[in-house]
């Protein structure tokens, strides 16, 4: 579950080096191969000279910079078909190297794709419906070509080199899909493109090896334009190494797929602010261009929300929480189609009443919960299966009462009370 995420969170401030290649030179050319890093021996029995430079072929690994064992190494995945590279320092390579989900098929994205990149005029580009798009439907699902922690420990002498490495494995499609990448930093052609790249597209990429999350660019998901009230979600899915989009709400032929790049919760003004100071554009989605008194309540609500899980931090149960306070959050949530904090709130409704021992508002709050987790990441969601589980119910049983009407009011709890008391 991927609560509390979003995509702004590489900040200028804590970006550490990103820089990148103005030329891409072939890999072949720009380094001279020197040792091998195949046979899975420690990197401390490794001899690192200033000029030692480490190819393998399988996979192909490039040790960039040498001085210190942690400086950064860049693994292109997977091998011989570097569609991803994946830069970080020589110890995580090496793990990384050997995750059994490069052995692994790669995952398919939807057969029939609903999107389209098209012209988003004043936007640049953006995604577009193709045909109408269902609530919780998974528009596009892809591996990211470029992984990065966010500070990159790179020899100031060796910047270009190194950023022109991480591009150099790719293949030939990855590069220019990042090439492709609207750079809204202005000033970072001294250093390359992809410093620019990143703190306008990446989203956070969740790494098996660490609980830090990792700046990821991907193809298509970057070409996403932000919109305050989004009617898409972004997920990563660790096990297959994938970002996601699911829609949050029924999205018709034509419409512009959107998802949030700040955070949703904050009053217009703060919002704004930063889309203008990290993206670089007005924000003038619906959302901004309410009146005045609507606009106020659309940022009561809002603040109101942020203010509840800010007493979350402390504890699941907020001091003086009430089952009605939830509800009402819940429901204001789902007005604005705030569908992750809807999806919080009733999680920690399901929470209260389970404390206060009510058996019907406990089911209440998991199935509204279920139904948005299930939006927001998918019925192959590990969460939807979590709190499925709580009821005893299967996944099936599950998918047999929420099919039956998507919006949270249709929700058939009689059907619900029936199958519990089956499984009892
Ligand atoms: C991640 S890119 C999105 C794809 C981009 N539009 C493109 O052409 O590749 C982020 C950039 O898109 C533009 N953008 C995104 N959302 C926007 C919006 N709501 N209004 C205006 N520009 C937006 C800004 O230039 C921003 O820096």
């Amino acid at each position: 579950m991927v609560f509390g995420m979003k995509r702004g969170f590489l900040k200028p401030s804590d970006r550490g080096d990103s820089p990148a290649p103005s030329k891409i030179k072939s890999t072949a050319n720009a380094f001279d191969a020197s040792s091998r890093l195949n046979d899975g021996r420690p990197q401390s029995q490794f001899q690192f000279s200033e000029t030692c430079r480490l190819y393998c072929e399988n996979p192909l690994i490039v040790l960039a910079d040498y001085r210190r064992p942690s400086q950064s190494c860049l693994l292109f995945l997977p091998p011989k078909n570097a569609d991803i590279v994946v830069v970080d320092s020589l110890e995580s390579v090496v793990t990384i190297s050997k995750w059994q989900l490069w052995k692994e098929p790669r995952p398919a994205p939807p057969p029939d794709p609903p999107f389209v990149i098209q012209n988003a005029g004043e936007k640049g580009h953006g995604m577009f419906a193709r045909r109408p798009i269902a609530r919780g439907e998974l528009i596009v699902l892809e591996r990211p070509v470029y992984v990065s922690p966010r500070i990159v420990e790179v020899n100031p002498d060796q910047k270009k080199v190194f950023y022109n490495a991480t591009l150099a494995g790719l293949s030939r499609t990855a590069q220019t899909s990042i090439l492709s990448l609207h750079n809204a930093e202005p000033g970072t052609e001294d250093v390359g493109h992809i410093r620019g790249v990143i703190l306008t597209n990446a989203l956070a990429v969740r790494m098996p090896h660490t609980e830090e999350r990792y700046p990821g660019l991907f193809p298509h998901l970057c070409k996403a334009n932000h919109d305050c009230t989004p009617n898409a979600h972004y997920s990563f899915c660790v096990h297959t190494f994938t970002g996601r989009f699911h829609a949050v709400r029924p999205i018709p032929e034509g419409k512009e797929i959107t998802i949030g790049y700040t955070d949703l919760l904050a009053p217009r003004i703060q919002r704004q602010e930063e889309l203008s100071a990290r993206y670089k554009f007005g924000c003038a989605c619906a959302t901004c261009r309410l009146p005045p008194v609507l606009a106020a309540v659309s940022d009561t609500k809002r603040l109101s929300i942020a203010s509840y899980f800010e007493s979350m931090k402390t504890s699941n149960i907020p001091q003086g929480a009430s089952l009605a306070r939830v509800k009402e959050l819940v429901r204001w949530a789902e007005e604005d189609y705030l569908i992750e904090a809807a999806s919080i709130l009733a999680i920690s409704g399901l929470r209260l009443a389970r404390r206060d021992g009510d058996q019907t508002e406990t089911l209440m709050f998991t199935v509204n919960a279920i139904n948005h987790v299930r939006a927001l990441e998918g019925n192959d969601s590990a969460s939807v299966a979590t709190l499925a589980s709580r009821l005893g119910l299967s996944i099936q049983d599950l998918t047999l009462i929420l099919d039956k009407g998507s919006p949270s009011a249709s929700i058939d709890y009689g059907l619900i009370q029936q199958l519990l008391s089956k499984s009892e």
